[in-house]
């Protein structure tokens, strides 16, 4: 459960789970939302958390703990990604399963909100182990997972391979007569594993269209404008890729490994080379100076783009961004007092649960195209995920500019009052 008592609230650190809550209170303070759905709602319906040996190159064997929150499933099943990561934890797991059901609500998805991951540092481990404990974490997770009831997706570390090997080992455990209509049991799958089109670029897409919505919404022309990306992973080169097709410039990249840039811009996709041919690292770049990671948020530019992990624009570092949007493609990336201070600063946030939505829209296709045995081409899925996304972007406009909020807050009230109005028509509390 969510902690809630005065002591545990408390102990709590200022973390992900504790940013989420506070937006949470806020907007159920501002839409005066139904006491009894906000009980409901501040809580986390189940949290599985599972501890499982595995194997190790060297014949010895390893304990590993994995989660599976799942917060709420009012609208549909359960939906959210996996990350193999040592921040990942049982706090970390309820604020991005929380953060899914905003997100699912605000897309107009049939869905709920869930998320899960081992703690666990990828980088040291071989291949063949992580396909272990991939398998292991599966069986482990056992039917808590399933087509109609709670559908991972790729996250930080983790990727098509991953859920080949999840569909692969959960497949193993059903009759043969089930193993062909349980496709839709994960999405983000290769291609040939029953994945779909699109679902690759889908979210850095998607973050790219958020811009490019809001840019034209101020008249402005993304033609040379400068822009920082934090995470060159799925999310930061997919939507790096599709800003400098705009004619922006990408001038600075922070990963994992630390900071580079380069005011006269760095090419995206020799970045990516070097990166596949690098470890996934960005440093070293020739192209490119490296930078003091602490410098990296306050870099002159136009656009940034958070695309890693959480709380990374904190009280620390809010007021030294010079950009004038940010757009977030990780989850949770600027905390509550942040926020407050970019907002004084006139700076946009296109929040997180809009912004980076593209991701489980995409994966609700590819859902659809295995539970109805259909198969869509690329312009065809990329032409709906645009759709849904300028939906969504109009939405929360209109109701940020009439009410005159912020864009978090409009698109958190979009979601809540959808669920709230999911319950009031079942009947639960007239
Ligand atoms: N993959 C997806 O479809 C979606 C991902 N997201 C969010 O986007 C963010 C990135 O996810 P992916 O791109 O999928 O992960 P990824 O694993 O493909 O890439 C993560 C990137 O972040 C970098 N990174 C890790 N720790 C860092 C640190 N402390 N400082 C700076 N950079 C760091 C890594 O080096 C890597 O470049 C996460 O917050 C995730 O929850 C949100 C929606 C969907
Ligand atoms: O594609 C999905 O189902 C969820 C992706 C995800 O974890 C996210 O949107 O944060």
């Amino acid at each position: 459960m969510i902690v809630k008592t005065p002591e545990q609230k408390k102990a709590l650190k200022q973390g992900m789970l504790a940013n989420v809550m506070r937006q949470f209170d806020n907007v159920a303070d501002i839409i005066d939302l139904n006491p009894n759905i906000r009980k409901i709602l501040e809580v986390t319906n189940n949290e599985l958390v599972v501890h499982f040996p595995v194997r190790m190159d060297d014949g010895e064997v390893e304990i590993f703990t994995g989660y599976r929150v799942q917060h709420n499933n009012s609208l549909g099943p359960y939906k959210g990604g996996l990350r193999y990561h040592p921040t990942v934890d049982i706090d970390a797991a309820r604020a991005l399963a929380m953060w899914m059901t905003w997100k699912t609500s605000l897309a107009g998805l049939p869905y709920g909100g869930a998320k899960g991951g081992i703690q666990l540092d990828p980088t040291k481990y071989s291949n063949d182990e992580l396909q272990r404990i991939t398998r292991r974490f599966t069986y482990a997770l056992g039917d808590n997972i399933g087509p109609e009831l709670d559908i991972p997706a790729p996250d930080v570390n983790t990727n098509p391979q991953t859920m080949a090997w999840i569909l692969d080992t959960y497949m193993s455990t059903k009759s043969p007569a089930e193993r062909s209509t349980n496709m839709h049991v994960v999405t983000g799958k290769p291609i040939g594993a029953g994945g779909s089109q699109g679902r690759d670029r889908a979210t850095g897409y998607g973050v790219f269209l958020n811009i490019k919505f809001w840019a034209e919404h101020k008249n402005i022309d993304l033609k040379d404008k400068r822009f920082i990306v934090q995470g060159f992973g799925n999310v930061g080169y997919w939507a790096a890729h599709f800003l400098e097709k705009e004619g922006a410039s990408m001038i600075a990249v922070q990963d994992a490994y630390g900071s580079i840039v380069n005011e006269d811009g760095i090419s995206v996709e020799d970045l990516l080379a070097y990166t596949k041919a690098n470890k996934g690292s960005i440093m070293g770049f020739a192209k490119a100076e490296t930078l003091d990671n602490v410098a990296f948020f306050g870099l002159d530019c136009d656009i940034c783009i958070p695309a890693a992990l959480g709380n990374q624009i904190t009280e620390a570092n809010a007021s030294s961004v010079k950009a004038y949007l940010i757009a977030e493609g990780a989850n949770g990336p600027t905390d509550v007092a942040a926020e407050e201070i970019l907002l004084k600063k006139g700076v946009a946030i296109l929040p997180d649960i809009l912004c980076n939505s593209g991701g489980v829209i995409g994966s609700y296709f590819e859902w659809l195209q295995n539970r109805n045995g259909e198969i869509w081409q690329l312009d065809e899925v990329l032409q709906k995920l645009e759709k849904k996304l300028r939906e969504s972007f109009i939405k929360v406009v209109e109701t940020s500019e009439s009410r005159k909020i912020d864009m978090r807050t409009a698109a958190f009230i979009i979601a809540i009052e959808r669920l709230e109005e999911a319950y009031v028509q079942r009947g639960i509390f007239p």
